[in-house]
């Protein structure tokens, strides 16, 4: 049987510049260690580019879009129709991730995957492309969420999204969703892949109540009772219990690490496209950067089993790519200090005493 494209070997980190990163971060002017994050931050970008001075200067935010036919068993406070209302918002600049990309000086695009409302293209935004996959997902309480079929067409969208974008010149990728209702599928997928209940893992996504929080879990209860896990692949998994966008950004996040691109990692449901990618094929954990700890509290597990350590945590339950947004500046920091900090003997600054330094 032929290998699918996704099992195809990552790019290897380059380990020489990653000494030589660590070697400079040790020169310049500053106790070693006390930039803290923003160091290690600066030492694996350089690793990532093969760049002792790494920079960040193309940064592509695209939100991923789909329909979840889990929704109609009520696990979410909002209703379906706002998906294909945030794609316009999204275009159209008013959503937190337009604001947001539009001060990060990064391109925002916007990929429908297949959403249950017509996305009107009248308007022909150069920044929407339209891959309908089909009118949402089916509802993985009952069935599978997709077809195989389904679930390979949602991965080259992603595969083909970055292509396009390392065409175009990019070096960093952060992908946003959206989809009402993908905190299900999202923490389902985190119980698979984990081994978490679905207590522990789920969460009150766009604020559904006490009673909504309860259903949700005896929803997803439901969905992994109907599955041997021990017995699927992690593609297996993914077309269960996944949604559109959710494959698309493990296709994403596949061909980033295929190609050379680092990917900068958003919350609850991107990170479980992450741990999808990753037991898809464990070499992508190393283009994975990790952005911010999200307020839904499962995904502290998932970051847990993905071994990360995001950069921030500032309560955001919001999904979009808000988060990696939001923590762009902060690795443009680390790599600005890195790369134009002056070292002691430039400064003709004493370093540490030989018999104080440990
Ligand atoms: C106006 C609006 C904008 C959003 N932007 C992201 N989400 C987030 O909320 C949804 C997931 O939560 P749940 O599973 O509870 O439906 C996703 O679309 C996610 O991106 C939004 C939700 C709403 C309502
Ligand atoms: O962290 C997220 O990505 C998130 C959390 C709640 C709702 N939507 C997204």
């Amino acid at each position: 049987m032929t290998q699918a494209w996704w099992e195809n070997d990552c790019l290897a980190i380059n380990e020489k510049v990653k000494t030589q990163a660590e070697e400079r971060q040790g020169m310049l002017t500053k106790p070693p260690g006390s930039l803290g994050r923003l160091e290690d931050v600066a030492i694996t970008l350089a690793s990532l580019y093969g760049d002792e001075k790494p920079e960040i200067k193309q940064p592509l935010i695209t939100i991923f879009a789909g329909d979840h036919g889990v929704v109609a068993q009520g696990v979410s406070a909002f209703p379906q129709a706002v998906t294909v209302e945030m794609i316009r918002n999204f275009v159209k600049g008013g959503a937190a991730i337009s604001v947001l990309a539009q001060v990060n000086d990064a391109e925002l695009k916007v990929v429908n995957c297949g959403t249950a409302f017509e996305v009107d293209f009248a308007d022909d935004y150069e920044a929407l492309i339209d891959k309908q996959v089909g009118p949402g997902t089916a509802d993985l309480s009952l069935e599978s969420a997709m077809s195989a079929e389904q679930l390979t067409q949602a991965l080259s969208i992603g595969q083909q999204v970055v292509e396009q974008g390392k065409k175009d010149g990019i070096d960093l990728f952060i992908a946003g969703e959206m989809g009402i209702g993908n905190t299900t599928p999202a923490a389902a997928l985190g119980c698979a892949y984990t081994g978490q209940s679905a207590a522990v893992m789920t969460g009150r996504g766009t604020g559904i109540d006490d009673a909504g929080l309860t259903h949700k879990i005896m929803v997803i209860e439901k969905a992994l009772a109907r599955l041997q896990l021990t017995e699927l692949s992690a593609e297996q998994i993914l077309k269960e219990l996944g949604g559109f966008e959710i494959a698309a950004i493990v296709g994403a996040y596949i061909r980033c690490a295929q190609l050379g691109i680092p990917a900068l990692v958003d919350g609850f449901i991107t990170t479980a496209a992450a741990l999808a990618a990753c037991k898809m094929n464990p070499q992508v954990h190393d283009w994975l950067l990790f952005s911010h700890q999200s307020d839904e509290p499962g995904h502290q597990f998932m970051l847990e089993a993905l071994e990360a350590k995001p950069l921030l945590h500032l309560g955001l339950r919001l999904g979009e790519g808000s988060g990696a947004a939001t923590a762009l500046p902060l690795l443009r920091q680390a790599c600005a200090l890195h790369n134009g900090m002056a070292t002691f003997a430039e400064a003709a600054i004493s370093s540490a005493s030989e018999e104080t330094a440990s």
